[in-house]
Order: structure tokens, then sequence, then C-alpha cells
């Protein structure tokens, strides 16, 4: 191919999103119109590109932990039945608008209960927002299917909770469950209880790990605990040394990541979102330019697109960039990601051979 892959051709690509947090990616003005209806009046500005730029710049501080407190207001407005439908169907609607056609979003029920919502009515006024927008996205032409991934918190104690929660939803939507929060001082072992639960359960669970910890975490959440996917992962790279030049790199992979790519962990890489987080120093020193190369199950995705400032496409045009990816590249990502989702077997592999292949063949042909 002749020319670098542009944004918009990008676009229009079928693209999967594994990894996506619902309370992360609210439309600014959407956050303004609740504040203003629920009486929160902690916002730091009611212009919408302000807050906007407020949220991107206040998650660029170089610490998981200070970029977690920015989800104070999200989800301060995020309390209502009829707040979190509307937060879930435009999430469902931008994603598609993207050329999502298979996204994972994860939010954690146990943060929305301080109206009086209950567990379940949470589950089930977000599931009716997913719904809504995956409608609303059809009729204008954008098909999408929204798994979704029910998250505990893991400096608190409601993982069991929120595991039985995800298995009494499965057939309604839910396809998984996970850990999220900050990592240091928080061990996914806190939580076994709830993984051992899951497992005897046969249900899906990711856990968030290797972002602000290093290789310790990643071992727990596979060894331990009995992860089917890492939430980033990014230090893996801790356990990979390179020698030699750049065209005859010499990988040696201590046990725990050759065990992680023998066995095809997937990898939900957020790039933008580690820059920002420091747990990488840039787009192009991001370690997924190595695991791609070693052929690790990496896959590409937006953590948080409000705080990033980004969607899953610029995340790609971003490594378009840095790394010269192609559509090969591009398509290769997605398949991973498709091939990694918590959807039955014949589900993905009909996503994969009815939308992406075909999608990618077209693109690949109308740009030759
Ligand atoms: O990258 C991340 N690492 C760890 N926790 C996160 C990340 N992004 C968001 N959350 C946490 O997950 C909760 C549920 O969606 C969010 O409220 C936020 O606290
Ligand atoms: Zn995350």
């Amino acid at each position: 191919m002749s020319h670098k892959l542009t944004l918009e051709q990008i676009r229009r690509a079928p693209k999967v999103l594994l990894h996506d947090h619902l309370d992360g990616g609210l439309r600014p003005e959407t956050i303004i119109e609740l504040a203003d209806a629920v009486g929160y009046t902690e916002l730091p500005t009611d212009d919408p590109a302000a807050l906007g730029d407020w949220f991107t710049e206040a998650a660029d501080s170089g610490s998981l932990v200070r970029y977690l407190e920015t989800f104070g207001h999200t989800v301060a407005v995020m309390q209502t039945r009829e707040a979190l439908e509307r937060v879930a169907a435009e999430c469902a609607e931008d994603l598609a608008a993207d050329g999502v056609v298979y996204a994972e979003v994860r939010y954690a029920p146990e943060q929305h209960l301080e109206a009086g919502l209950t567990l379940e009515e949470v589950v089930e006024a977000v599931q009716a927002g997913f719904e809504r927008g995956s409608r609303c996205a059809a009729e204008r032409g954008a098909r999408i299917r929204v798994g979704t991934l029910l998250t505990a918190m893991r400096h608190a104690a409601r993982s069991r909770e929120i595991a039985e929660l995800t298995v009494r939803h499965r057939d309604a939507g839910v396809v998984g469950f996970d850990i999220a929060g900050a990592e240091a001082g928080h061990p996914p072992t806190r939580h076994l209880d709830a993984f051992e639960y899951l497992r005897r359960e046969n249900a899906h669970f990711t856990i968030h790990a290797g972002e602000a910890f290093g290789l310790p975490s990643i071992w727990e959440a596979l060894q331990w605990c009995g992860a089917d996917r890492l939430g980033h992962g990014v230090r893996i790279v801790d356990d990979i040394e390179v020698d030699g030049a750049a065209d005859e790199e010499r990988p040696r992979l201590g046990r725990l990541a050759a065990y992680v790519r023998d066995k095809r962990v997937p990898l939900e890489m957020c790039p933008s979102s580690n820059v920002q987080t420091g747990a990488a120093e840039s787009i192009a020193a991001h370690p997924i330019g190595l695991l791609r190369r070693l052929r690790f199950r990496v896959t590409v995705n937006t953590d948080n697109r409000l705080q990033s400032g980004t969607t899953l496409s610029r995340e790609f045009a971003g490594l378009v960039d840095a790394f010269g990816y192609d559509w090969d590249d591009l398509e290769w990502f997605t398949v991973n990601a498709m091939k990694s989702a918590f959807l039955p077997f014949d589900e993905r592999l009909a996503l994969i051979n009815g939308r992406i292949k075909p999608g990618f063949a077209q693109l690949k042909w109308a740009t030759a």
C-alpha cells in the first residue's frame, strides 16, 4: 500500500473493542445536562468543550490514582435509571458511529447505588440503554452488538456479590466480569472467592493487571485467579529482554511472558490511557509495538474515551503514525479481539466471517 491510512479510512473499518468503561465515555454535554437535572454542582465548568478538556488534562497526570479521581464526576451523575439508560444508549451510538461492530463495555454496578437503586435495577437500566442505542444505530445503518462486563472495585469488598450478579444476568446481555480500580496495594487475590465462584459457574472474567503495578500483579491474575484476559497487561514487557539490532531482534521471554504468549492470553491494551497514567512513556515507546512483533494476542482498546479524548479509530490512527501499521495489521488486531471476546464461539466466528473479513477486504480493495 502506497500511503498511510487516514483517520477517516480507519473509521470505516469494522472494529472490535473489548475494554471500554461506561463511566469513562460520557459526552461532556450529557454530563452537564445530567448534573443540572440531579442538582450536582461540583463540575469544574458548565461549558462542554472546556469540560472535555478538563477531563483529558486532569487524567493526564502520570498516576493511575489521580487519573481515577476524575471518575467522581461521571459516577455522580449516573445514579438514576434515566441517567444510566441515556449514558448506555449514547455509548452504543457513539461506538457504532465510530465503526465498532462489537464492543464489551464495563462499569461497576456498586458505584451507582447512591440514589437508592438496587444492583438489579442498575443492570436493567444499562441493558435497556444498550438495547435502545444499538437499535437507533442500526436504524442509521451502523449495526453494533454490545456485551456488558460487570466490574467489581478492587479496594471494596463486593466482588462475590457482583460475580453472582454477572451470572444471574448472563443470558440477558452480561458476558463477563472484571476487577478495576487502583492496583497498588489491592492485589486481585483478595477477590479469590469471586473468581472461584465464576470458574465453577463456567463464567468469563478479565482483570485489570500490569498497568500501574508490575509482573507480580499479572502473575497473580493468571495463576491464582485464573483470568481469561488481562486488562492492559503492558508490564509483561518487563519479562522480555531484547538483544540485537531492530532488524534482527533476539527476544528472550521469561517464564511468565512465555506463558502469556504460549497460552494466547489476550492483552487488552489501551495506548492513550497508558501514556496518561504513566504505564507507557509515549505511543511510539508503547510496548504494543514489540508485543505485536512477537505475536502476543494483542488487542487495541480505548479504556476511557472521555478521559483520553479518544475513539477506537483514533487509537488505531496513533498506532499507524507510530508504527506504520497497514490494513493487515489492523485486521490482525481486530480478529485477535473478536477471537478473545466473551461471546459464544459460533457468534464470534459469525462476526469474523460475516463482518470483519468482508469489511477489511472491501477497504483493502478500495484503497489499493
Ligand atoms: O485503566 C483503569 N485502571 C483501573 N481502573 C480503572 C481504569 N479505568 C477506569 N477504572 C475504574 O473502573 C471503574 C468502573 O468502570 C471506574 O469508575 C474507574 O474507577
Ligand atoms: Zn480500564
